[in-house]
């Protein structure tokens, strides 16, 4: 199904929305429950494309899955008679699938897992999972359309460093590690909200982690976990979209939901833009004051630092600041081709393969162009836009929304991934737009 959006903008967004359990960790709290001996309880789990993908994978890996309105319920009990070797699951656009490769080989003693989906906003290896399995003792072979491993004497823990603090590739040795025999000391690590809360859940299955100040996780293995009732944290990366969505509409959004003590990087660069800000204890309500927004440099980087997937919807709102702006991407190597329809849009960004900031990036005098120079105030216009990856996409629909007259937006099915009932949200917020589903 393709479907396109007929936005007519101008209209500042106004208004209150609600997050509900992250993207980027509910799909990874249901492969958990994998781990477990008895069923599990997520709790604020949104109705996203990534939370079906993972509900197909585990159904189809014998795990019975069943949703009353936001809360799963996961019982991993008939796993050790599924039909693995038949699977063939399509991982659609999500990247979750690797992630299942520790609790089936728990489980099972082997994994298939079929090629990843995921944001095209790099190359994005898996280099560092396959390593991690590797040292764990998992055999590893790359065949047609997918991975087959196999650990035949069971996995034993390790020490592991990782060369650059991957979220994904931590939750994999988070979610090898806690059944595996003996301790494994991770060095490297990414430190994420949603690692912390993915942690929180595995402590509640009985696992035994320690994390340290310095990057440093240890885990000590047991023998068993059982399942956990958990609520999700809320999505820290909607919550700021709406954020960046009200200062580039000259809107007024109060976020139900969003949590300030996951997002402070993000309100202090918001803040320093000229954004208003209450932060309360049920939500944070992001708004425009009226007169000028201010220039800013903001470098991504992994946590605390100001997070990849804030800086598209972010941009946007940069485009209507009073001045140069500088945007220095130092965790994807291609994470501004959106900005190509802003320009058509009537925004001024120049791309620069040079490190334009200080942050130590893996990027430089490597011809990847993933540096931006943004010049504003500029008046946004409509455009004929389709949509290239889940953030890019939603930074367009925040142009649109901003611009004068009407953008036509297809590919719009890929916001789903992430932005629970969007086009729902956008309406209550006043956006006036027609929605066309072949
Ligand atoms: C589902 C999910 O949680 N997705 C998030 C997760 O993605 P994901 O876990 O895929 O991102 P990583 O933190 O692993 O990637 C960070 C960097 O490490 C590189 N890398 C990663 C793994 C590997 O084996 N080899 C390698 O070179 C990547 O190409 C990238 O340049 O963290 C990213 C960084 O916060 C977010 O943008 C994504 O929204
Ligand atoms: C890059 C993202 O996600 P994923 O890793 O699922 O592609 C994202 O959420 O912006």
């Amino acid at each position: 199904m393709s479907s396109a959006l007929h936005i007519t903008g101008g209209v500042p967004l106004s208004g209150q929305v609600t997050v509900r359990g992250a993207k980027n960790l509910v799909p990874k709290a249901m492969v958990a429950a994998l781990l477990g001996s008895t069923p599990s309880t997520l709790a604020n789990v949104p109705e996203i494309k990534d939370v079906e993908v993972v509900t197909n994978l585990l159904s189809l890996h014998g795990v019975q899955v069943s949703r009353t309105d936001g809360v799963l319920e996961l019982d991993p009990s008939a796993v050790t008679t599924a039909h693995h070797a038949d699977i063939d699951a399509h991982a659609g656009d999500s990247r979750i699938p690797i992630l299942l490769c520790g609790p089936l080989l728990h489980a099972l003693g082997e994994a298939f897992i079929p090629d990843l989906g995921g944001c095209r906003i790099g190359d994005r290896p898996i280099n560092y999972h396959l390593d991690v399995l590797r040292h764990f003792g998992a055999r590893v072979e790359k065949v047609e359309s997918g991975i087959r491993m196999s650990a035949p004497h069971g996995l034993t823990g390790a020490k592991v460093e990782l060369p650059y603090p991957s979220v994904g590739a931590t939750e994999q040795v988070l979610l090898t590690a806690t059944r595996a025999e003996g301790h494994t000391e991770l060095r490297g690590a990414a430190t994420e909200p949603e690692i912390m809360d993915l942690i929180a859940i595995l402590q509640k299955m009985g696992a035994i982690i320690t994390v340290q100040t310095d990057r440093v996780i240890r885990i000590e293995g047991v023998p068993e976990l059982t399942g956990y009732r958990h609520r999700a944290m809320p999505d820290r990366i909607e919550a700021a979209s709406w954020g960046s969505a009200a200062l580039a509409t000259g809107g007024d959004i109060f976020v139900a939901g969003a949590r300030q003590s996951d997002m402070m990087t993000y309100l202090n660069t918001f803040r320093k833009v000229g954004g208003g800000l209450d932060i309360g204890e049920d939500g944070i309500r992001f708004h425009h004051p009226g007169g000028d927004l201010n220039p800013l440099i903001v470098e991504t980087d992994v946590h605390p630092g100001f997070m990849t997937d804030w800086q598209q919807p972010l941009v946007v709102a940069l485009t209507q600041a009073s001045g140069v702006s500088i945007v220095h991407e130092t965790v994807y190597e291609n994470r501004f081709g959106f900005t190509g329809a802003l320009n058509r849009m009537g925004a001024t960004i120049q791309l620069h393969r040079e490190c334009l900031g200080s942050v130590p990036c893996r990027f430089g005098q490597r011809n990847f162009v993933h540096s931006a120079v943004i010049s504003g105030a500029t008046p946004l216009r409509a455009a004929e836009i389709n949509i290239p990856d889940l953030r890019g996409g939603f930074s367009h629909l925040i142009a649109a929304m901003a611009a004068e007259g009407t953008s036509h937006v297809t590919g719009v099915e890929l916001i789903k991934r992430g932005y629970e009932h969007f086009t729902d949200k956008l309406s209550g917020l006043g956006a006036s737009f027609d929605l066309d589903d072949e």
